[in-house]
């Protein structure tokens, strides 16, 4: 199932820069690993904002729910979730 997954990341002004460096280097290394799994299917920065578009190819609700919850950052996200499908135009095979 896929997934249009939005993420913005808020940081506090009094939070720990090591702390949050590190949450971010094991941030990059789980969305790597997601990434070569076919999982996280792509990201854009969205221009001007602590923020991202994803596109994650899951199980079901709970896959993507447990995914993205154990986030090294989610403490610091708010997230939107929307349920794709594939368009009846598309010339894609892979848009399911
Ligand atoms: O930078 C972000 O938008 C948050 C994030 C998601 C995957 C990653 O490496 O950073």
């Amino acid at each position: 199932m896929l997934f249009m997954v939005e993420m913005d990341v808020n940081v506090p002004l009094d939070t720990d820069q090591e702390r949050f460096a590190a949450l971010k280097q094991a941030e990059k290394e789980r969305f790597q690993e997601l990434q070569r799994a076919g999982t996280w299917r792509h990201i854009w920065r969205v221009v001007g904002h602590y923020s991202n578009v994803s596109i994650f190819d899951v199980a079901d609700n709970a896959a993507l729910h447990d995914i993205l919850t154990a986030l090294p950052l989610y403490p610091f996200m708010n997230i939107r979730v929307t349920a794709l499908c594939r368009h009846p135009s598309s010339i894609h095979d892979d848009d399911r």
